[in-house]
């Protein structure tokens, strides 16, 4: 499967009160990965709301991540985003099974994507392009470091922090595949909006 299009990825604090009827209105507007993102320790809600998250996926055929916590995609046999302090990539492959998609955050560091691309990561994650409400303190990345990633990885390559549909186009003039995006997808008025925007994220990683 190609990985391209929206990665859609929830949060907790913006989505409270409409956290599945706005994600299942981005999933009817296109979403190829959605990311459960929840920093809290509240085990029997992360569980509950990332099984409700994969049923909405698979009524929709997206596939389900896990942010940082393999157990819990294991649980769930879905896949799981790792950052540079959620664990090793290798066991987690090993856990998961090869079909598993498990991305990698890379910050701007290509040597961080190139050993990721080594211990089996499924995609690259390079951020934060833009100024970002959900991660304001993430380190930043240039455009130039994703035309370096594109000539040197073979793998899908995702950008994120602060992408909207007003910043997004040069990110994929400039190798993009996946859009990561919260804010820019979630922060809509209304559901309407929501799938208008993942539509329109959508036809922007149309080649
Ligand atoms: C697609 C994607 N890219 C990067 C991140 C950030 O991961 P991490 O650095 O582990 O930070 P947290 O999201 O865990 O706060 C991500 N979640 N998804
Ligand atoms: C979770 C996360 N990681 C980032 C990184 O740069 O690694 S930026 C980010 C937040 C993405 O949310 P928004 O689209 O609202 O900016
Ligand atoms: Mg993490």
């Amino acid at each position: 499967m190609k990985l391209r299009g929206l990665y859609a990825i929830t949060d907790s604090q913006l989505l409270a009160g409409k956290f599945l009827s706005y994600v299942e209105a981005a999933l009817e507007g296109g979403v190829t990965l959605l990311q459960y993102r929840d920093k809290s320790s509240d085990e029997a809600r992360r569980l509950r709301e990332a099984e409700a998250l994969r049923n909405l996926c698979d009524r929709y055929k997206t596939q389900l991540i896990i942010n940082d916590d393999a157990e819990l995609a294991a649980r769930l046999n879905v896949g799981v985003h790792l950052g540079q302090t959620d664990g090793p990539l290798s066991p987690t492959r090993a856990l998961l099974g090869r079909q598993a998609i498990i991305g990698s955050t890379c910050h701007a560091q290509l040597e961080l994507a190139e050993q990721a691309a080594k211990e089996g990561a499924s995609y690259v994650a390079f951020g934060r392009f833009f100024n970002s409400n959900t991660k304001p303190g993430a380190p930043t990345c240039s455009l130039e470091l994703l035309d370096q990633a594109r000539s040197k990885l073979h793998l899908p390559i995702c950008a994120i922090g602060g992408i909207t549909l007003d910043n997004a186009a040069p990110l994929v003039a400039h190798g993009v595949d996946l859009l990561a995006v919260v804010h820019g997808l979630f922060g809509a008025e209304s559901t309407a909006e929501v799938t208008r925007r993942a539509r329109a994220f959508n036809e922007l990683l149309k080649i």
